[in-house]
C-alpha cells in the first residue's frame, strides 16, 4: 500500500508521540510499540490504518504532559507484526502534513482532531535552479567525504518535486530535530529548498575547513552554483516584473537570426547546436564570452548577403578616370575584367596584381573598382605576415581564438562581394606557424574558395562572389604558386611631367578641399608645383608631394582661421617658406666625374634608383673584397665583371700585371638599397675598367645590363622606372641592354626627347659612352702599379 493525500480524515485519530524525532510524508519507518501502547495501535486500525504523529517538543513541568507540535504527519499502518509477549512492531508511511486543531484526551493514549494541510508544489525556474544547486551541492559534499549513504543519491536524484525533494533531505541530512520541525512547519516548498539549501552549504564550508585536496575545488564549486542560483532569481524577479534577461534577450535575438533564410543549413544546424549550449552556461564564466563570441560571428556573417553589382562599362571607366589621370593601359584592363564579369556573372579567373613602386595608386584603384562596382571595398596588408592563423584564423580551442582576416573583414563589411585588396603580397614571410602564402592560394583559387574554411568559424564561407586584387612593389619576391593566378598589371611611376598634371587635377583639389579651403581660391603657379615635385618629393609615385601639398594648404588654413592675411596663389618663391630648406639635390649633377665611381640603375623596393658602384685598388695579391648592399647574385655579378675585364684586358688598354699585384675593393654605398639581381653586372665592370685604366665615369651617365663572363649584355627589367628613376636624379645619357630595344615604347616622347637613351651591346660601347678618353685626361697610370697603392686625388 502506497501512501497518496487523503480526501478526508475521521474527526478524532490517535496521535503518536515521538520524542527526538521528525515525520515527514511520504516516509516510510519502523515503530515498536510496547504493550502498554497497543490501545493505539487498535484505535489507529479501526480508524481507516490511520494515526498523527506529532513530535513533543516538551514535557510541561506542572502537569507532566506531553506538549505536542502544531504541525505533524498523518501516516498509515502499512504492516503490523503482533509479538507474542504481548507488543508489536509496525510499519508507518507518512501521507500528509496535518494541523492540530485540538487534544481531546490525553490517556489512555492522546486523542486529537487534526485538519489536512494541502501540499503545494513549486515548479518556477528559480525552484527548478535551486533544485538543481542542491543535487550539484549534494556532490560537493560526496567529494569531500560521505554526507549521505550511498543509495540515497539515487532516490534523490529521482526525486522531481521541490516539496519532496526538501522533505527527504531533511530527513538524509541528519538536521537537528528543531530544524526538522521548522521544515516540517514550513509549507511553501521554495522556502523549505531555501532552508536545505542554506545547510547544505553551511555543512561543506565545514568540511572545507577541516581540509582535504579537492578543497579549492570544491569552494569553486559552490560559488558557481551560488552565482547561479542568484542568477535564476534575478531572472524570476524580471520576469514578474515584465523585463526580460539581458542574456535571454540576447539569445532570443541570435535564434531569430539563426532561424531566419540568412544561414546556409550546414551553419544553422551548427549555430543551432551552440546556441542550446550557450543557455546551459553560466554568463559570467569566461566560457560564455567565448561561445558567445562564436555565436555572434556565425549570425553577422553574410552568409548569402551582397550588394547588388552595377555593371555599366561606361559608368565605371567614368570613375576610374575622375579617380585616376592616365594610366590607359591599367584602366583598360580593368575595364575588360568588368566587361567579361557583366556578361558572365562568375568571376572566376586570374586575380589581378598591380605592381608598382609605393604612392602610384594602386590602393586608390582598387577603391575606384569597388565605387564603379557599388560594392564595399576592405584592404588588408599581408607586409610581414608569417602566422597562416592570420588568414585562415586560430581553432577555437584557443584561449583567445579569432577568425582569421579574411572573415573578419568579410563580417565587418557586412557583404560577401566586396573588392578585397591584398596589399603586399610581396612581403608576405613565412616561419614555423605555418605558410600564409599556402592559405592565400585557397583564398584566391576559384576552384577552392567557394568552401573556404576558417578554422574559428570551422564552417565553410563562399569566397567565390569577393573580388580579389593584390598589389606588389615588385614581383619577384611574390611566392611562384601566387604569381601563377595573378595578372599582373604595371603601374611604373610617374615622370615630372605627370605628377605635375597629377597635382593640379587630383592632389591640389582635394587637399585644398580636406584642409576647408573650399571658400578660399587657393591656386598654385606651375612653377611652384614643379619645385616641389623636384626639391621637395624624390619619389616614382605622387605619395610625398600629396604631403608636401597639404602641409601648404593647411598652412594657408592656419592663416585664413587667424584672419590673416592668407595667400590667394602659391608662387615658386613662396615654396621655401611653406616647406623649408629644399630637402632633395640632384644626385648626380652636383658630383664631379670620378675615377672608379660610376652611376649605375637599380630595382629598389620603391622603384627604379641610381646607386653608385665604387672601386678601390691596392697593392696586394688579387684579393677581391665585396662590401655594401649586394646580395649573392651582385657578388656573382661582381666576380663575373672581374673575370671578363681580366679575360679582355687588352681590349681596354688594362696592362695583365696589373692583376698580379692587386686587391680590389668594390663597394655600393647603401644610398638605395638595391633588390639583389643581375642588372648591375655592367656598371660594376665600368667601374672595374674606369679604376684600372684611372679614366674618370661621367657621373650623368647611368647604365643598367646583366653581363654574362663572354661578354654579353642581357637585358633587364622595370625599364620605365629605371629611365625615370635616373632622369630624377639629373642622368642625362642612359644606357640600356640593345635587347631591352622594346621597352622603349614605355617611355614618354617627352622623356625621349629631353635625355639620351642609347642601347649597347656590348662593354666596349659602354665604356666608350661612359669613360673620358686618355687624351682628355693625361696619361694612364696603370703602367706604373706601385702608384696604386694610394688614390691619387679624384678627377685626376
Ligand atoms: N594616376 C593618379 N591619378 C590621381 N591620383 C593618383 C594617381 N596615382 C596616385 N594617386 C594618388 O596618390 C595617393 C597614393 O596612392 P595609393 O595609396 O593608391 O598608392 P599605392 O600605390 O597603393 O601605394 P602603396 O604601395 O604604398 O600602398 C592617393 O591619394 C592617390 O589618389
Amino acid at each position: 500500500m502506497t501512501g497518496h493525500p487523503l480526501d478526508a480524515i475521521p474527526p478524532e485519530l490517535p496521535v503518536y508521540p515521538l520524542h527526538d524525532q521528525v515525520i515527514f510524508p511520504h516516509m516510510s519507518f519502523p515503530l515498536f510499540i510496547g504493550k502498554e501502547h497497543m490501545g493505539l495501535v487498535e484505535e489507529a486500525l479501526r480508524n481507516n490504518r490511520l494515526l498523527v504523529v506529532l513530535t513533543v517538543l516538551a514535557i510541561d513541568p506542572i502537569t507532566g504532559r506531553e506538549q505536542f507540535a502544531r504541525v505533524g504527519t498523518i501516516c498509515r499502518i502499512n504492516q503490523v507484526l503482533r509479538f507474542p509477549e504481548g507488543g508489536c512492531k509496525i510499519i508507518l508511511e507518512g501521507v500528509n502534513r496535518v494541523r492540530l486543531i485540538t487534544t481531546l484526551q490525553v490517556t489512555p493514549f492522546a486523542m486529537a482532531s487534526v485538519s489536512l494541510i494541502p501540499e503545494r508544489e513549486n515548479r518556477n525556474s528559480v525552484a527548478q535552479a535551486l533544485m538543481q544547486s542542491i543535487i550539484a551541492l549534494l556532490r560537493v559534499a560526496q567529494s569531500l567525504g560521505q554526507m549521505l549513504p550511498e543509495d540515497a543519491h539515487h532516490a534523490i536524484d529521482r526525486i522531481d518535486e521541490s516539496g519532496k525533494l526538501a522533505d527527504s533531505l531533511a530527513v538524509y541530512l541528519n538536521m537537528e530535530v528543531k530544524d526538522q520541525q521548522r521544515l516540517l512547519e514550513t509549507l511553501d516548498p521554495l522556502e523549505r529548498l531555501k532552508d536545505v539549501y542554506l545547510f547544505l552549504t553551511t555543512e561543506i564550508q565545514k568540511m572545507q575547513a577541516r581540509g582535504g585536496g579537492s578543497a579549492d575545488r570544491s569552494r569553486q564549486a559552490v560559488r558557481s552554483q551560488k552565482e547561479h542560483l542568484l542568477r535564476e532569481q534575478l531572472k524570476h524577479i524580471q520576469n514578474q516584473l515584465g523585463e526580460e534577461d539581458p542574456h535571454q534577450a540576447d539569445i532570443r535575438q541570435f535564434r531569430s537570426i539563426v532561424q531566419s533564410d540568412e544561414m546556409p543549413e550546414v551553419v544553422r544546424s551548427v549555430a543551432e547546436k551552440e546556441l542550446a549550449r550557450l543557455e546551459r552556461i553560466n554568463p559570467s564564466s569566461p566560457e560564455y564570452t567565448v561561445a558567445r563570441s562564436y555565436v555572434e560571428y556565425l549570425c553577422n556573417m553574410p552568409w548569402q548577403r551582397g550588394t547588388s553589382d552595377i555593371l555599366d562599362i561606361d559608368r565605371a571607366q567614368q570613375t576610374l578616370d575622375d579617380d585616376h589621370y592616365d594610366l590607359v593601359e591599367v584602366k583598360e584592363r580593368i575595364l575588360e575584367f568588368l566587361a567579361v564579369h557583366s556578361l558572365k556573372s562568375s568571376l572566376k579567373g586570374p586575380i589581378l596584381c598591380f605592381v608598382g613602386p609605393p604612392g602610384v595608386g594602386k590602393t586608390s584603384l582598387g577603391r575606384s573598382i569597388a565605387r564603379s562596382l557599388g560594392r564595399k571595398f576592405i584592404r588588408i596588408s599581408l607586409g610581414g605576415m608569417k602566422d597562416e592563423a592570420e588568414i585562415r584564423g586560430h581553432r577555437r580551442t584557443y584561449i583567445g581564438a579569432m577568425p582569421g582576416r579574411i572573415i573578419q573583414e568579410i563580417c565587418r563589411a557586412g557583404a560577401n562581394n566586396p573588392v578585397f585588396m591584398l596589399d603586399e603580397v610581396d612581403k608576405i614571410g613565412q616561419d614555423f606557424r605555418g605558410d600564409p602564402a599556402a592559405a592565400l592560394l585557397e583564398v584566391l583559387d576559384p576552384e577552392q574558395n567557394y568552401s573556404f574554411t576558417d578554422h574559428y568559424l570551422d564552417v565553410p564561407f563562399d569566397l567565390s562572389h569577393v573580388m580579389f586584387i593584390t598589389t606588389a612593389n615588385v614581383m619577384d619576391t611574390v611566392p611562384p604558386p601566387l604569381r601563377d593566378r595573378m595578372e599582373v598589371l604595371r603601374l611604373p611611376g610617374y615622370s615630372d611631367e605627370e605628377k605635375l598634371q597629377i597635382a593640379f587635377k587630383y592632389l591640389i583639389p582635394k587637399q585644398v578641399s580636406e584642409n576647408g579651403l573650399d571658400k578660399h581660391p587657393l591656386q598654385f603657379e606651375e612653377q611652384a608645383v614643379l619645385k616641389i615635385i623636384k626639391n621637395y618629393t624624390r619619389e616614382a609615385g605622387v605619395r610625398s608631394i600629396d604631403r608636401q601639398i597639404a602641409s601648404v594648404c593647411r598652412k594657408v588654413a592656419k592663416a585664413v582661421a587667424q584672419g590673416k592675411d592668407a595667400p590667394e596663389v602659391i608662387r615658386s618663391d613662396q615654396v621655401e617658406k611653406m616647406l623649408g630648406p629644399r630637402k632633395y639635390f640632384s644626385d648626380v649633377a652636383a658630383e664631379e666625374d670620378r675615377v672608379g665611381v660610376v652611376t649605375g640603375l637599380a630595382w629598389t623596393e620603391s622603384g627604379g634608383d641610381i646607386i653608385f658602384v665604387e672601386v678601390s685598388t691596392m697593392a696586394g695579391r688579387k684579393d677581391l673584397t665585396l662590401t655594401g648592399s649586394l646580395g649573392n647574385v651582385m657578388q656573382e655579378s661582381a666576380k663575373t665583371a672581374l673575370s671578363y675585364v681580366r679575360a679582355h684586358h687588352a681590349d681596354f688598354g688594362i696592362d695583365a700585371q696589373v692583376f698580379e699585384n692587386l686587391d680590389i675593393h668594390l663597394h655600393v654605398p647603401s644610398g638605395a638599397i638595391p633588390k639583389d639581381g643581375p642588372s648591375a653586372g655592367v656598371t660594376i665592370a665600368t667601374a672595374l675598367i674606369s679604376q684600372l685604366t684611372r679614366r674618370p665615369a661621367r657621373r650623368n651617365v647611368a647604365m643598367t645590363g646583366e653581363l654574362t663572363l663572354t661578354g654579353r649584355i642581357l637585358p633587364i627589367g622595370g625599364v620605365k622606372e629605371k629611365v625615370l628613376a635616373a632622369r630624377r636624379a639629373g642622368v642625362t645619357t642612359v644606357l640600356l641592354p640593345e635587347r631591352n630595344r622594346e621597352n622603349l615604347k614605355e617611355l614618354d616622347d617627352h622623356i625621349l626627347a629631353e635625355m639620351t637613351v642609347l642601347l649597347v651591346d656590348n662593354l666596349s660601347e659602354v665604356v666608350a659612352h661612359t669613360l673620358i678618353p686618355d687624351t682628355e685626361h693625361g696619361p694612364r697610370l696603370f703602367d706604373c702599379p706601385q702608384h696604386l697603392a694610394v688614390d691619387p686625388p679624384s678627377g685626376s
